[in-house]
Formats: structure tokens, sequence, C-alpha cells
């Protein structure tokens, strides 16, 4: 994967910088819903643009995080400003901090000499979207903490800080305070964060299920160039009894089926539907534990083994570091 995203890096350098391409794709238009629980969600939305504040956007997977992110930016003032994203989940750890600070010339082995600007300061006049970030390394929260406190960022190799004017906007799908209790996320930046939220509704409690289906349906009918076809009750039956763990996702991708095969069919992946499903094989617990223990190592190393410097790098107390180490049965 490392592989595969440094090729991906080293292509995206050849392409000139092209503002254009980073712009919102939809518009609270595009998102399709009725009743008085989209009505409030839409409500929301409206009114974390009217403010240049950071958002918090809460919600399970697939149901329309970075939809509302999109739509969020296309209303605000920073509208003709860039829309930068980065999903903070699926690049490695040790790309990221160049990839949000940028870097300059020769910073590091591979580095392009005339360095590269980061996503902070390709987001400068507009918006930043941090999807997963519940999934940012904790060395990197702190630095993410100075960049909100300061409005500067220095490259990663650097030495001149560069001003930087954006709004924040973050999603995550992890309940944070959790996070925040298992010591994964700090509290300072959470607060930070967490200013104006959004809560995504999950499908399950939505009422208009059959409606967004239809508009849906229409939708990937006009894709694929087919002719759009009537829900049957029973199909209605079914869409209203499921319980949609991947939300609209799921729900557009059961509908392409239905569009390809002539039925609707839900989707596999439902647990009680398939009992063959294996289960996850780790408990929550237990992965915030591996990742908290692969975030001590990498700072140890960083610091040779410097356990002051160590905690500081995480932003958490010696106390606190110790205590981790314990549990470990690294002390
Ligand atoms: N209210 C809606 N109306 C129309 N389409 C929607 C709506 N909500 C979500 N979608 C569609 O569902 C799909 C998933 O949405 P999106 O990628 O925004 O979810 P997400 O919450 O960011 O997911 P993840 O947590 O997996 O990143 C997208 O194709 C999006 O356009």
């Amino acid at each position: 994967m490392k592989k595969t995203y440094s090729r991906i890096s080293k292509a995206e350098l050849a392409i000139p910088h092209n503002p254009r391409s980073w712009q919102s794709k939809f518009s609270l238009n595009d998102i399709i819903g009725t009743g008085e629980l989209m009505d409030s969600y839409r409500d929301a939305i409206k009114v974390a643009a009217a403010y240049e504040l950071p958002v918090m956007i809460c919600g399970e997977t697939g149901a329309g995080k970075e939809l509302a992110a999109h739509a969020l930016h296309a209303l605000s003032d920073r509208c003709a400003g860039p829309f930068v994203w980065v999903n903070c989940a699926s690049i490695p750890s040790e790309l990221i901090e160049a990839e949000l600070f940028g870097y300059e010339g020769g910073a590091f082995t591979g580095a392009r000499s005339q360095g590269k600007p980061g996503k902070f300061e390709l987001a400068t006049g507009g918006m930043l979207f941090l999807d997963e970030i519940g999934d940012m390394p904790l060395a990197l929260q702190g630095s993410l903490l100075r960049v909100l406190q300061m409005n500067e960022i220095v490259r990663v190799g650097g030495t001149n800080p560069v001003s930087i004017d954006l709004c924040i906007v973050c999603a995550t799908n992890k309940p944070l305070l959790d996070l925040v209790r298992a010591g994964r996320f700090r509290e300072d930046l959470y607060h930070r964060l967490n200013v104006l939220s959004i809560n995504v509704p999950p499908l399950r409690e939505r009422e208009d299920i059959p409606y967004l289906a239809e508009r849906l349906l229409a939708r990937i009918a006009g894709r694929l160039g087919k002719p759009t076809p009537n829900l049957t009750a029973q199909d209605r039956k079914l869409l209203l009894g499921y319980a949609w763990p991947g939300n609209v996702r799921e729900l557009e991708n059961g509908l392409t089926r239905m569009l390809i095969t002539g039925k609707l069919s839900i989707s596999v992946t439902e647990p009680s539907s398939n009992p063959a499903q294996p289960a996850p094989t780790t408990s929550l617990k237990q992965r915030i534990q591996s990742q908290t223990d692969a975030e001590i190592r990498t700072a140890l190393k960083q610091t040779q083994g410097n356990k002051s410097r160590a905690a500081e790098l995480l932003g958490i107390s010696r106390a606190h570091l110790y205590r981790l180490l314990k549990e470990q049965g690294a002390e």
C-alpha cells in the first residue's frame, strides 16, 4: 500500500497544481430527503455554513458525511475558494505529515527537489476537510492544534512559517469521545474542532427511505442508460424492514443491482441475513490498543527512546506514557 501510495504521490507531483480541481462537487440540492429529521439535518448544514468556525460532521459509514462537507463548502462564503479533502485513515502515518504540511526540497529521501505545498497551503482561502479525523496519529494531532491556534504552518524540513487562512471541517464515524477517554485523541483538539456539529442521520432512522430509493433509482438508471423501474409494495416493505448498516451507500449498491438483475435484493453484508459472515476478529478496544502501541513505538523511535520527549510528541503526560508502557508490559 505504501509503495502504491508513494507512486500515486509522485504521479500527482508531476501534474501542475490546478486550484480549480479543488472544488466542492455537491450542493445542498444533492442531499435527497424529506421529513423533519432531514430538514433539521439540512438546517444544521446551513447554520454551519454561515459561520467561519470549525465543524465536526458525525455519522455512520456511508450515511453522507462527505456529501454534507461538499454542501457546506458550496453554501459558505468560501465557495469560490478551494475545497481540499484529506482522508486521515487512508494515508500511511509516516506520509501524512508531509501531505498536510508540505515539505521543502530535499526534506527527506525521495522528496522532490523543489518541495511541495501541503493540503493546509492548498486550502488557503477555502476549506480543508479532514475525513476520518479519529485516525489522525496522536503526534500529528499536536501539530494540528498548533495550526488552529496560530494559523500558520512550517513545511517539513522548512524553517519559515507560512500563514494560512482556512476553515476546518472534520468528519468521523467513530465516537471521538471514546477515543479521548482511551488516550487516542487529544481532548484539547477535540474541543477545538467540535465547535459546531452536524449529525448525519443513519438511514435506518429515516422515514423517507422509499422516497430516497425512488430518487436514487432514477439517478442511477440515468447513469446506466436504463429506464427507471417502479418499486413494488414488496420492495418498499423490504426497504423499510432492513437495518442498513452501510447506510445510503449500501442502498445505492442495492438499487444498482436491482437495475442490473431486475430484482431488489438486500445487501449480503447484514450479519443477521448471512450467518456465514465472519465476525470482526478484534474488538474496537483491541484495535485502539494496537494503534496506541504502534504510535508509542513510533514516538519512542523518533526520540531515540527519550520518554519525556516521546510523551510530548504524543501530547500526553510522562506519567500517562509510563502507565501505557506498563499496560503494554514494556516497563
Ligand atoms: N441524502 C443523500 N442523498 C443522496 N445521496 C446521498 C445522501 N446521503 C449519502 N448519499 C450518497 O451515499 C454515498 C455515501 O455518501 P458519503 O461518501 O458522503 O458517506 P460517508 O458518510 O462520507 O461515508 P464514509 O464514512 O464511508 O466515508 C455517496 O454516493 C453519496 O452521494
